[in-house]
């Protein structure tokens, strides 16, 4: 039974769509996390099974894994495969110059690894994630279960010296229990509003003893594709050195999954 995507769905597909174009035969291809690489590794599907690709995906997660196996995609783990051709991965938030906020699915240590160790990301969204300032969105940092509350504390004193809006820092919890990350951490989600300058915010972070990574991917991204609801397209891309921006009508016939 197929059924009508809404604006929000339509956007995050056809950025899907379009970016799984990118993926060639004998790729070894990142697999992010989230509801927009959830379309990405269904397209990937296809194009295996209706053009017979031989690629390899490496997931972010656990349930990208899953997703992946339903898709008819064959995985590895990033070891087995080494170093990766193309990462294909959602964001939080992107600037003008494609610096993310990541992890509202609680990935971003996973998805940092596999982006880093790939010749290019390509990121997918829906044009609400582009913003003129990174902060609006909660920045999740993986921090490790020991010593939980004072690493929070030691983080939030940090912050009162930086160049941000706000320094609330929130252990995510669901169900009432702290959130485990896929590599049995926590995620504290730091409400900003506004950060002047995630190169310092992101550095700063990553020397606070008990956090793990932080969620600000810097230099990291080469591409963003940003879907509209009304099935245009966006494409940032910053891989020979330039922003340059196309306009490119799909359609909308991403639908063809409304029912999976
Ligand atoms: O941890 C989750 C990831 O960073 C996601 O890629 C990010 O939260 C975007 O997710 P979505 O595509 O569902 O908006």
């Amino acid at each position: 039974m197929s059924a009508e995507l809404s604006p929000i769905d339509t956007a995050k597909s056809i950025a899907a769509k379009y970016a799984v174009q990118f993926v060639e035969d004998g790729m070894r291809v990142g697999l992010g996390t989230g509801s927009t690489s959830a379309w990405m590794v269904r397209y990937l599907g296809e194009r295996v099974q209706q053009e017979g690709l031989n690629i390899v995906g490496v997931p972010t997660s656990r349930r990208t894994a899953v997703l992946a196996q339903e898709a008819g995609l064959r995985i590895a783990t990033l070891d087995e495969a080494k170093w990766l051709d193309i990462t294909i991965d959602g964001t939080d938030e992107y600037d003008a110059e494609l610096t993310l906020i990541k992890g509202g699915g609680g990935a971003l240590l996973h998805e940092k690894i596999v982006a880093s160790a790939s010749d290019r990301m390509i990121v997918i969204a829906d044009h609400s994630k582009s913003v003129a300032h990174l902060g609006a969105f909660p920045l999740p940092i993986e921090v490790i279960p020991f010593g939980l509350q004072t690493t929070r504390a030691m983080v939030e004193a940090m912050l009162d010296g930086m160049d941000v809006l706000g320094w609330e820092a929130v252990l995510r919890t669901i169900d009432d229990q702290p959130f485990v990350t896929d590599q049995g951490n926590h995620i504290i989600d730091l409400h900003l509003k506004r950060i002047g300058d995630p190169r310092h915010l992101a550095l700063a972070l990553n020397q606070v003893p008990g956090v793990v990574e932080n969620g600000l991917f810097i230099d990291i991204c080469d591409m963003v594709i940003s879907g509209h609801g009304d099935g245009r397209i966006e494409v940032t891309d910053l891989s020979d050195g330039t922003l340059k921006e196309v306009q490119v009508d799909v359609g909308q016939d991403a639908n063809i999954f409304a029912d999976i």
